[in-house]
């Protein structure tokens, strides 16, 4: 496809199907600073003229073509006789030349989708004539040509309509599956060619809202369209399936993304949202998955949804009467009380003069915490060239802020968790627990030092009637003693005695922890060390198997204090980790 600066605009008439014509009116140098338009290929609008017993028109263009466009149309039908004008989606640019066929055609009834319809006669008068059809509606023009229509909202149109006619097989897809170039080739039999271009398309208008197309592409699954006649550029006739299959594709790449940054706007006249489009250009470059939320069509819990989950957000607002719009304070809201104060933020918006509502958003999300990845995007009116590649170029800024951010707590993550951990090590730590020697029946009473023995500090009164103790015991030690019903006997160990030596030291042959203290049998047969300062004689009623520990409770049977004024041995410990 080659750019002929020198050529004039004009409309390219011709015939694609029985009582179809397509009238496109061609720009070949780049119309708008936009950034679907940044390749410079030209383009052009895709309008369609259905006309049996009654007729209908799709999709007329916006108004740099409204008056080339309209004596076009006059050479093909007596306006005064046309009966509807198919709208697949409305903005601003468009409503100039849909004023003038009001006019032209006043007998014309506008279908359009619901959000379509309050848009619609916001600019052209309540008493507009217009037909929101319902879900299995259909408008029959005569001759078979049965049109349905398929609602295909998406953040970036909300009002999103296609429309099918079963004869010729066509679908209106509106902006899914076109491309921004301009031509003589009404398909798109030179369709590899098309293939960058097409990418392109995709990337700047649907990679931040694939969530949407993909819902829109099961929706045409259901249909056996041969030809799809998009808003711009070449129809789609020999690259239906592949066409289809890359939009699937495109969408799953999306969803691959491993770092989401959610997109959050409100445009009453486009302007912030083209800034939205550029940014998310910028971040889905570099890698990153946009979601796309239009705040004036999307329900509070959907936004919640998508902030919570996303790893950065951006919120862009126009200053209508001094504020951001109502849709937008409350996904501010939203945006304040569910997102992770780590997350990183952007602002951007476009105003007219003083621009109130992107200071408002950049204060608030500033006091609460949130840092910002790129320097708040202001833009007066339309947004030039020039403002667009600046939003490009931030929205490529956040995305690697955000990235470094992610590769950081990634590698970070282990070592955080590390000081976390010890931290709760730590802080487990600080339990304490009387030292006690467990002792259990000596088989000699002859010989008590050959009972069994163990150290634990992991005691705690349980009940009080009967009065009842824990302890926890290492699961070697518990697995052969401590069953229910066996008896042992806890000596509550003294301040200052250093007891514990006995049990950490290596021992001679044939002596044990018990050597070298001095004992005296318990009645329940077990060992009492008598520098003690008390001992309980327990059995044991229950146990509990508790990780790498057995937890036994026991009732105490009698008690014995053998000291009155001592004090309990505590184990003081600097983590959790040890006894
Ligand atoms: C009804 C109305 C009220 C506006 N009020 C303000 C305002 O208070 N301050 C300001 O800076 N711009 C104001 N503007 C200008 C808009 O912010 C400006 O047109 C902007 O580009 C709209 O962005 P949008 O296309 O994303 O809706 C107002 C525009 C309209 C139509």
């Amino acid at each position: 496809m080659t750019l002929t600066q020198t050529r004039p605009r004009d409309v390219q008439v011709t015939e694609i199907g029985t009582n179809t014509i397509v009238l496109r009116s061609r720009t070949w140098e780049r119309l708008k600073f936009e950034i679907e338009y940044g390749r410079q290929q030209g383009t052009t609008s895709n309008s369609y003229l259905i006309q049996t017993e009654q007729s209908a028109l799709i999709d007329p263009p916006g108004e740099s073509f409204t008056e080339l466009y309209l004596a076009e149309l006059v050479q093909h039908i007596y306006l005064q006789k046309l009966n509807y004008i198919v709208l697949g989606h409305l903005n601003s640019n468009r409503l100039t030349t849909l004023k003038t066929l009001q006019h032209l055609a006043p007998q014309a009834i506008f279908v359009c989708s619901k959000p379509g319809a309050i848009t619609l006669k916001a600019a052209l008068g309540t008493d507009v004539n217009v037909w929101v059809p319902r879900n299995d509606a259909v408008l029959d023009l005569g001759q078979d040509h049965q049109l349905q229509f398929i609602f295909a909202p998406t953040p970036r149109w909300p009002d999103g309509l296609l429309t099918y006619d079963p004869v010729t097989r066509i679908l209106y897809t509106d902006k899914f599956f076109g491309t921004h170039v301009c031509g003589d080739a009404v398909y798109d039999e030179a369709w590899k060619k098309l293939d960058q271009d097409r990418r392109y398309y995709f990337d700047c208008l649907h990679a931040a809202q694939s969530r949407q197309v993909e819902t829109a592409l099961d929706k045409i699954a259901t249909l056996t369209p041969k030809m799809y006649a998009p808003a711009h550029g070449p129809l789609v006739r020999f690259s239906l399936s592949r066409l289809n299959h890359d939009y699937r594709q495109w969408s799953q790449e999306q969803k691959e993304q491993d770092t989401t940054v959610a997109l959050l706007y409100a445009s009453a006249y486009g302007n912030t949202a083209i800034m939205a489009q550029a940014l998310a250009k910028g971040l889905s470059d570099a890698g990153i998955k946009v979601e796309s939320i239009n705040c004036e069509a999307t329900p509070p819990n959907e936004i919640q949804t998508i902030v919570s989950e996303a790893d950065g957000f951006l919120i862009g607002s126009p200053t209508l009467g001094g504020h951001m719009p109502t849709q937008v304070q409350t996904a501010l809201g939203l945006v304040l009380s569910h997102a992770a104060k780590t997350k990183l933020a952007g602002v951007f918006g476009s105003y007219g003069w003083s621009g109130e509502a992107v200071d408002e958003i950049e204060s608030k999300l500033q006091d609460a915490g949130y840092a910002l990845g790129f320097e708040t995007l202001r833009v007066k009116f339309t947004p030039t060239e020039q403002d667009l590649l600046a939003c490009e170029a931030a929205g490529t800024e956040f995305a690697q802020a955000l990235k470094k951010a992610r590769k950081s707590r990634t590698v970070r993550q282990p070592v955080l968790l590390d000081v976390q951990a010890d931290r709760t090590e730590q802080a487990v730590g600080r339990v304490v627990g009387s030292l006690c020697v467990l002792t259990t029946p000596s088989s000699d009473l002859e010989d008590l030092t050959q009972a069994e023995s163990v150290l634990v500090s992991w005691v705690s009164q349980a009940s009080f009637n009967p009065p009842g103790l824990t302890v926890a015991l290492r699961r070697d030690w518990a697995e052969n003693t401590c069953q229910i019903g066996d008896v042992f006997v806890l000596n509550i160990l003294k301040e200052g005695l250093n007891i514990r030596r006995s049990f950490q030291q290596p021992l001679k042959p044939g002596a044990t922890p018990l050597t070298e203290l001095r004992l005296t049998a318990a009645s329940n047969g077990c060992p009492v060390i008598t520098d003690a300062l008390a001992y309980l004689e327990c059995q044991v009623e229950s146990r509990l198997e508790c990780g790498d520990h057995w937890l036994v409770y026991a009732v105490v049977q009698a008690g014995h204090l053998l000291e009155d004024n001592g004090l309990t041995a505590i184990q003081h410990r600097k983590s959790g980790q040890q006894y």
